[in-house]
């Protein structure tokens, strides 16, 4: 990999820079992504939390201060600047049919959404996905391991992605995409080189051009080794 020239990293939050997939940081991780920002690459988080998690944790961290968050819902480019991919009215109509027809469907506690319903992990998706198309009902329904996800038709990470792409005049071979979980799917279709972590299922590591065999945290260490063996000495 040649790093003379600028990529843009767009990077998984949970199960990806976290520690066992526990919600806190892997400093050693982060710091590398650090390090990638100051060499002059984007690193962007591409999150199924709220993008203001996303947009805060690039603050602090030190990374890009631009967020895809809501699973591609929401983009975060400042505190009162945000970009709607998706309608969250249309979330809620589609919640509302799972709950009438499918026991323990519970939304999960998290910081507020713009754009999307999440969702506890408690019922069949298969059983929803199904329940959903017999009513004509359009949304997509997916599972990053830490919720489930209803968004707008068409909103997924790699179509929120895709915006920042064509906002920056990013082209596809310059992106490298790093995650876990089916959520990161459609990031990794857009992206030149995509990183599956050792945390992922079979299905997520067919779908990267690349694996790793440490999980989350220091799967991204391993990765950006496998990238860049310079970047230790930077
Ligand atoms: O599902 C979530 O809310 C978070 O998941 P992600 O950061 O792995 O996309």
């Amino acid at each position: 990999m040649n790093f003379v020239k600028k990529k843009t990293f767009a990077v998984d939050i949970d199960g990806t820079i976290t520690e066992n997939g526990g919600g806190r940081i892997h400093l050693d991780a982060l710091d590398a992504l650090r390090r990638l920002t100051n060499m002059g690459h984007n690193v962007i988080f591409v999150t199924g939390r709220s993008s203001i998690e996303g947009y805060l944790l690039s603050v602090f961290g030190g990374t890009t201060k631009i967020t895809v968050g809501e699973n591609g819902g929401c983009l975060t480019f400042d505190s009162n600047d945000h970009v709607l991919l998706g309608n969250i009215e249309e979330c809620k109509t589609a919640l509302k049919v799972i709950e009438n027809n499918i026991e323990n469907v519970k939304e999960k506690p998290v910081f507020p959404r713009m754009t999307e319903v999440v969702l506890e992990r408690t019922f069949d998706l298969d059983v929803a996905k199904k329940i959903l198309s017999e009513n004509n009902i359009e949304v997509e329904l997916s599972d990053s391991q830490y919720a489930f996800h209803i968004n707008s038709p068409d909103v997924d990470k790699g179509t929120g992605f895709s915006k920042i792409m064509e906002k920056y005049s990013i082209l596809r071979n310059e992106v490298i995409a790093i995650g876990d979980s089916a959520t990161d799917i459609p990031l990794f279709k857009i992206a030149k080189t995509s990183i599956a972590l050792g945390n992922a299922s079979d299905l997520v590591k067919s779908e990267a051009t690349m694996t790793v065999n440490a999980n989350a945290g220091d799967g991204v260490i391993e990765a950006l080794d496998k990238l860049a063996p310079k970047l230790s000495e930077i």
